[in-house]
């Protein structure tokens, strides 16, 4: 098997950084802090397109949204001095790990191949289009989620799987900030109202508590000026050791 202990350790010592994404949030977001937001180098990258930024797929709905949280990222102060404002923009890549693993329990043409799931194509605006937005003092997480054709379910409308994907990253992901890394071990979704395709809703996600291992995360889907309720959710997230999940543990 053409796999060592070393290499293992290589990644999670890597990936131990991962709770590092409290700190690398706390500072101004630039090119090089947005590529280390997960705490990892850029080589852990297949390729650095940041699938976070707008593209032409992106509908006017999906850029007002964007550039309403965007534009709280920094703040002009008086005499012109930018500040860090109240939110940052989460980026996002295709792959999280190049080198993590091969031969445990990932074949190599699986090594080489998987993508996250959400960024599993570079089509713009076919599947998954969305970004992020992380509130530090709110603790709170923003998804801004514009549904392409590939993911219907019924008829015109989004499937319920694909708007329990977008729920699980959008709660996800504030749970990894809030409390380093962790696994979904429940997700509660009440699905009250159809979302139809193409348009863009507003996934938003908050701290309820944490009790030791537990992280427990509440959310909702609305549409895009938040007058209709999608879905709520309420989420459990357990906090595990890298180094068991790459042992596959
Ligand atoms: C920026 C990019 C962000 C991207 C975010 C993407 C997010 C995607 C997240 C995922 O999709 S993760 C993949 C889906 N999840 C999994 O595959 C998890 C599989 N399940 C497991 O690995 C284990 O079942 C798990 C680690 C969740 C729990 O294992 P254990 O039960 O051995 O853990 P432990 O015994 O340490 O339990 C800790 C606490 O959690 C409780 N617990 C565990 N599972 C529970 C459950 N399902 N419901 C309620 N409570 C649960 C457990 O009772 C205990 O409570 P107490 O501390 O009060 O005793």
């Amino acid at each position: 098997m053409a796999w060592s202990l070393g290499r293992i350790c290589k990644s999670v010592q890597r990936l131990g950084s991962l709770s590092s994404v409290q700190s690398q949030l706390s500072h101004p977001a630039t090119s090089g802090s947005v590529r280390t937001m997960l705490g990892l180098p850029s080589s852990c990258f297949s390729k650095t397109r940041d699938f976070s930024l707008p593209n032409s797929s992106w509908g006017p709905e999906m850029m007002r949204l964007y550039k309403h949280y965007n534009s709280q990222c920094e703040v002009v102060m008086e005499g012109g001095v930018k500040q860090e404002g109240p939110w940052r923009r989460l980026p996002s890549y295709n792959r999280v790990l190049k080198y993590a693993t091969g031969g445990v329990y990932l074949n190599k043409i699986i090594q080489s191949k998987a993508r996250l799931f959400t960024r599993n194509t570079g089509d713009p605006g076919v599947a998954f289009e969305y970004v992020l937005f992380f509130n530090r003092e709110e603790q709170r997480c923003v998804g801004i989620f514009q549904a392409g054709h590939l993911l219907e379910g019924p008829p015109g409308h989004v499937h319920g799987g694909a708007t329990a994907t977008m729920i699980d990253t959008v709660t996800g992901a504030l749970a990894l900030i809030l409390s380093g890394p962790v696994v979904t071990a429940n997700l509660n979704i009440n699905y009250r109202k159809p979302i139809p395709l193409g348009s863009t809703v507003l996934l938003e996600s908050s701290l309820d508590r944490k009790e030791g291992k537990k992280t427990f995360i509440t959310s909702k889907v609305t549409s895009s000026d938040g007058s209709k309720l999608h879905t709520d959710t309420t989420a459990l997230f357990v906090s595990i050791s890298f180094s068991n999940l790459l042992l596959g543990s």
